[in-house]
């Protein structure tokens, strides 16, 4: 009880002086922006669907503790270029490297430092939240009692402790797409991608969201926001990438 109690003084303290801090840290993040290696980098990336081109040569260099809005239209390639980084499709022309390590050097090790929340998502609705944190904290090569604690600590972020032992088929879609934020959270990754996590939320879990964010970019993670919703990312990114064909 006093360690959730500690994480949740932590989490909130964390929020409160973000809020407090906003416009310093958005002037240190700056500061960051094109000071050494790019922690992604992009470049010249094109990607084919059959004879259908999606992406048209992109360039971009992304730095340690940015939040990158990545914008566009439906259809505009956004999830298409997530996954390009995720190392999900591997058909492409360009470079592109993540953490310095070009991705298709057959190397995987980037994906330990590297958390992801997709847009739709598969989930194993059977098992108990805590089952499928564990399970995904193991997979990342956590300590089963370390991604215990982790997990439970997360949950507690998000107001869901009292469904730490409960079946994911009994969430509502807001409570299943936390606990997908929290999975891609467990192992501390470096590097956040997110492709609209934010639908099916609430206001007040928006809320919690936007403050995580803010709070783990001030931690030096870089984010990488995909959204065709302005309207959120705006406030909360220190960069936007539009995508336009
Ligand atoms: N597996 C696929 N095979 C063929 N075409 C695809 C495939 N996946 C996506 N596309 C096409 O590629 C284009 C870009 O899709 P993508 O999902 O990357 O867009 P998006 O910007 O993420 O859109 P949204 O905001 O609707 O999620 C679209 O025209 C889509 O129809």
């Amino acid at each position: 009880m006093i360690q959730i109690y500690r994480f949740k003084r932590i989490f909130r303290t964390c929020i409160v002086s973000i809020y407090q801090n906003v416009d310093i840290l958005r002037e240190e993040r700056m500061k960051l922006e094109y000071v050494g290696e790019p922690i992604i980098s992009i470049r010249d990336l094109v990607l084919n669907y059959g004879n259908k081109t999606v992406l048209h040569g992109i360039n971009l260099n992304v730095f340690k503790g940015q939040i990158i809005g990545y914008i566009g239209p439906n259809g505009a390639g956004k999830s298409t270029t997530v996954k390009v980084l995720l190392g999900l499709i591997g058909e492409y022309k360009g470079d592109v490297k993540i953490l310095g390590r070009d991705i298709s050097d057959g190397d995987v090790e980037y994906k330990r430092k590297i958390g992801y929340v997709p847009e739709v998502a598969d989930i194993y609705e059977s098992l108990t939240a805590q089952e499928y944190l564990t399970f995904i904290g193991q997979l990342y090569g956590l300590e089963y009692t370390r991604a215990d604690q982790k997990a439970f600590q997360l949950m507690t972020s998000f107001e869901l402790d009292h469904m730490y032992g409960s079946r994911i088929s009994s969430f509502s879609k807001g409570m299943k797409q936390k606990v997908l934020l929290i999975a891609s959270l467990i192992h501390n990754p470096e590097i956040l991608f997110l492709d609209e996590p934010l639908s099916g939320l609430d206001a007040n879990s928006v809320m919690v969201v936007k403050e995580l964010l803010a709070c783990l970019a001030a931690q030096g993670k870089t984010i990488f926001y995909s959204s065709h919703i302005m309207d959120v990312v705006e406030k909360i990114s220190n960069r936007i990438i539009l995508l336009d064909n």
